[in-house]
């Protein structure tokens, strides 16, 4: 008598008023084994059926396993499970859209993945990559924007250098945020050698890099007045820094493209919450207090 396995929805297969018998599809035999649980509603670490099922999500694998091809025990009249126990044959346009986008979006990083590794392809144009990974990152520009602050000797100075590292700060927290509640793995051929990273950044959707380079951007190319080569220049910096995400293997391009899309959108945040004496006094006070006492 095999022991009553849990469903996702946390009840046991086999259990459901004669919709599991020995051989039909909802029973657990270990002989011919077959699910009919939707796998768009297995997550991750939820049940260890799910896991399995995942492990073997290949349609050879899942021939293979379909109960009417074991030798297992005397087949019983097939008894249709109920219904959210059956294998959702008919997806939505939109589930097919996503999983194609998903497929493209792994083959595509995988080829661009160029640098992952000092054996791959460009490998000898990594320690370049990882330059631009620095130029990048989020310590750098929070104490660089912090020593500009406090240096600046303008208010207007002062007040957009401010709004810059409320734009960061902001930044991080928010890829911390989706980070840890998307958890998507980075590839498996990125090597795990980043400059200071905090445990979200195990994770890779959104990039950080790339909201931080599209938020930046959009701020200078907004705040500081730049010669038009200049202005190309830091398009041109965000762009491929974006790309040498992918290419070092640190991200999946849908991580790039959606992490751009944020840092864009975020911008407009703190353009709209611009922090100023006129709308947080305070703020600007205190740090009148400490700002006058050394002139
Ligand atoms: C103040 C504070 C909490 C600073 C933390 C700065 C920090 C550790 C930033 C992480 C930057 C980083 C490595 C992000 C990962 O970027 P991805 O493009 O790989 O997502």
């Amino acid at each position: 008598m095999p022991s009553p396995r849990r469903t996702i929805e946390g009840r046991p297969l086999g259990s459901s008023g004669g919709s599991s018998v020995p051989g039909s599809p909802a029973h657990g035999a270990s002989g011919g084994r077959f699910e009919f649980q939707s796998l768009l509603s297995c997550r991750p670490g939820t049940d260890s059926a799910c896991a399995r099922l995942r492990a073997s999500d290949s349609p050879v694998h899942r021939r293979g396993s379909f109960p009417l091809a074991s030798s297992g025990p005397a087949q019983a009249a097939p008894t249709l499970p109920p219904e959210e126990d059956r294998m959702n044959l008919n997806p939505s346009f939109l589930g097919i859209a996503l999983r194609s986008l998903l497929a493209i979006d792994l083959w595509l990083s995988k080829k661009l993945g160029v640098c992952a590794g000092e054996s791959s392809a460009w490998g000898s144009v990594r320690p370049l990559m990882k330059l631009l990974e620095i130029s990048g990152h989020g310590i750098p520009w929070l104490l660089g924007t912090l020593y500009c602050m406090l240096r600046s000797d303008s208010w207007a100075g002062r007040e957009v250098l401010m709004n810059l590292l409320f734009a960061l700060l902001l930044d991080l927290l928010l890829v911390a945020v989706i980070k840890g509640l998307v958890r998507r793995r980075r590839p498996a051929h990125n090597q795990m050698d980043m400059f200071f990273t905090v445990s979200v950044d195990k994770y890779s959707f959104p990039s950080g890099h790339a909201t931080r380079a599209a938020l930046v951007s959009r701020f200078i190319l907004k705040h500081l007045v730049l010669a038009i080569p200049l202005r190309v220049l830091v398009v041109l910096w965000a762009f491929v820094l974006g790309l040498s995400r992918v290419m070092l293997g640190r991200h999946n391009v849908t991580d790039v493209a959606f992490g751009f899309f944020l840092g864009y959108m975020l911008y407009s945040i703190v353009d709209y919450c611009w922090l100023s004496p006129h709308n947080v006094p305070v703020l600007f006070v205190l740090w009148n207090h400490q700002v006058t006492p050394s002139h």
